[in-house]
């Protein structure tokens, strides 16, 4: 049996009034007072078909513009009415038509009731200091962590508890919106925090870090929450030695496990089948940090509760789709582990493969984790294998600028001078169904590039009969476009045609701009915050399905081999620029153009 910690963390983003929102170029859309934040929770539901942070933003949404066609949206939680949770006798209440298996979530009336463990498995690491703690501090500080909690982290390392604190004290920052307190919210959080030194294949260890915890656990549920932030070698050992040593015995037990799930298809069913050993498939919470993303999760929300974009959303009205990454630095400190996956396996297999799942699927039956999840599936099972011929790949070489010397790729020690691998790629995706035939999906992703940044452009048709063609404007040249600024600067940006204002008739290109910093006071919550908070909830909607990995991996593996196979040469291009020219060769071959090059944004 299991319960559900009672989290009651309410984020209100506050639009800013029009009139302070100077670059929202566009605003002739209604001033929302108040819209409830993906954070706010009117009381935890978890198996429910609508999460109920999202019934909150959507009733406090209706109630604020009067939008719905019908009466007045209650200013209630609908779920508080449907009762779908069944009494037990001990008191809890659980779903009906709960899915999870040793898992079951269940909701707890009595928060005082359980309590859940957080293990960062790692903890000495690149990615629990950067991430995983700074975002556990963050939940904490927005009141979004049950009220009992412990962290504790694990790794081989010999620290105190006074060390982690000291490691992890290095790297917490509070919100920029809420100074105050802050430093009395970071001793509170960190007197929270422990360590335990141990080797990741040691059942004794584990053994050990389980005594520890029954005893912040005792009178409680105890819920137990292993984050692997280790090197993917590291995976099923330490998965072996949690599940049989330090799992909890009357609660949950979930796994958060990092990328990257494998190599290919065979590694990566190799690795499920080895977890499934000790877990069960929603034990695992396979995460795609990219799926955490405000704009990622805002996609959903801009297709499906917009009428003007959903009739658009096929290849009756959009010429091609881009979904572009890019850094301005190169490997850095991580060419060891790069130089065995490279960009294809690092940024597309993974992250710009979701985002296009998500972006094409078809409306999922409800917001509930397995509804979107088998869309996402149908989508990339309908999606053709990506051919050699389809793809450019390069590697960043060194480049003097300003009299600074930047580095090849080659160049990082742990990397070999002889290398192959791919720090640059792009690619032209076909989904073979109904709403998608033909419309090329391009992606470009690479490191050591001119710019940062993440983004979806969505290129529509033309407009059929030039109307202005006898005003020298080729509105087949300036057709729409849609940009989904995922990162930095988070945007929703469409261009359009307009007229220039005067007495002529002349067109321009101008922006109708949904710039989130103009508009939204608050920090934007980082992706880990968001998807740390699910795991803690159950909540696996924007975590990766075994079948789900399959499909994708079944996509890249046959150009992975060839790539591979062939010793493909990568086109080399100078650190700091736009990448290699073939990329627009290939978008050419689609009568498409890069949307990121030449004018913003
Ligand atoms: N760093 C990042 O930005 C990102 C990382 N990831 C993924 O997250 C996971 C963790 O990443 P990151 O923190 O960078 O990894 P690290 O290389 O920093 O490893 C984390 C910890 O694992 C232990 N470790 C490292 N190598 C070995 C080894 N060969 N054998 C045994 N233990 C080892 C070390 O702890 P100790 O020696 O104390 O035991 C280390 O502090 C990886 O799976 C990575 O792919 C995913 C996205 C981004
Ligand atoms: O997963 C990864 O993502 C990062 C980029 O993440 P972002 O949130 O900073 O955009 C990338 O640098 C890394 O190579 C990759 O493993």
């Amino acid at each position: 049996m299991a319960t559900f910690p009672s989290t009651h963390c309410c984020h209100t983003y506050s639009p800013l009034p029009p009139s302070s929102s100077s670059s929202s170029s566009s605003s002739s859309v209604s001033y929302l007072p108040v819209y409830s934040s993906v954070h706010g929770r009117l009381q935890r539901v978890s198996i429910s078909s609508i999460p109920n942070r999202f019934v909150s933003a959507k009733v406090s949404q209706q109630n604020a513009l009067g939008m719905q066609d019908g009466p007045a949206a209650p200013a209630v939680n609908p779920i508080e009415n449907e009762a779908p949770f069944k009494k037990r006798e001990d008191g809890l209440f659980s779903t009906p038509s709960s899915k999870e298996s040793k898992d079951t979530t269940v909701f707890n009336v009595n928060e005082s009731e359980s309590t859940v463990s957080i293990t960062v498995v790692g903890a000495s690491g690149d990615l629990a200091k950067k991430k995983i703690f700074p975002a556990l501090f963050a939940l904490f500080y927005e009141d979004c962590l049950p009220k009992h909690f412990t962290i504790y982290g694990y790794a081989r390392s010999k620290m105190t508890d006074a060390e982690l604190r000291d490691m992890v004290s290095k790297t917490l920052t509070c919100r920029i919106d809420k100074r105050e307190n802050c430093g009395e919210k970071m001793d509170q959080f960190l007197q929270r925090c422990f360590y335990h030194s141990g080797q990741y294949d040691s059942q004794d260890h584990f053994a050990e870090l389980d005594k520890k915890l029954k005893e912040h656990e005792v009178g409680r549920v105890p819920n137990r929450l292993f984050y692997l932030s280790v090197p993917p070698n590291i995976f099923i050992d330490a998965v072996r030695c949690a599940s049989s040593s330090a799992s909890s015995g009357n609660g949950w037990t979930r796994v958060i496990v990092e990328k990257p799930f494998g190599r290919d298809s065979e590694s990566s069913a190799a690795l499920t089948k080895a977890l499934k050993q000790y877990l069960e498939e929603d034990q695992i919470f396979r995460i795609d940090h990219y799926l955490g993303k405000e704009l990622v999760e805002n996609l959903s929300v801009l297709r499906f509760s917009n009428l003007i974009f959903e009739p658009l959303w096929s290849r009756q009205y959009i010429r091609n789709v881009q979904l572009i990454f890019s850094e301005d630095f190169g490997t850095e400190g991580r060419g060891g582990y790069f130089d065995n996956y490279g960009i294809i396996r690092d940024i597309m297999q993974n992250h710009l493969l979701q985002i296009l799942a998500l972006f094409a699927m078809e409306t999922p039956v409800t917001l509930d984790a397995e509804d979107i999840r088998n869309e996402k599936v149908k989508v990339l099972r309908s999606m053709r294998p990506l051919q050699l011929e389809n793809v450019v790949t390069g590697q960043y070489k060194s480049h003097v600028r300003g009299g600074i010397t930047y580095p090849a790729y080659t160049d990082d020690k742990t990397v070999p001078k002889d290398s192959l691998t791919p720090t640059f790629a792009a690619a032209a995706l076909f989904i073979d169904n109904a709403r998608w035939d033909g419309v090329p999906f391009l992606m470009k992703a690479g490191k050591a590039l001119h710019n940062k940044r993440a983004e979806i452009r969505v290129q529509f048709r033309h407009v059929p009969g030039n109307l202005y063609r006898n005003i020298g404007t080729e509105l087949d040249h300036a057709t729409n476009e849609l940009v989904i600024r995922v990162q930095p600067d988070e945007a929703i940006v469409l261009r359009i045609n307009n007229k220039v204002p005067g007495l002529g008739m002349r067109l321009d290109r101008s922006n109708l701009n949904l710039h989130y910093a103009a508009r939204y006071s608050k920090e934007i919550p980082d992706a880990y915050e968001r998807l740390l908070l699910d795991a803690i909830e159950g909540e696996r909607r924007l975590f990766i399905r075994s079948d789900e990995l399959d499909a994708a991996w079944s996509l890249f593996t046959p150009l992975l081999k060839e790539i591979e196979e062939k010793k493909v040469i990568p086109e080399y291009y100078p650190y700091g620029s736009r990448g290699p020219v073939g990329a627009h060769y290939l978008a050419a071959r689609y009568k498409v153009r890069w949307g990121d090059v030449g004018l913003e944004p």
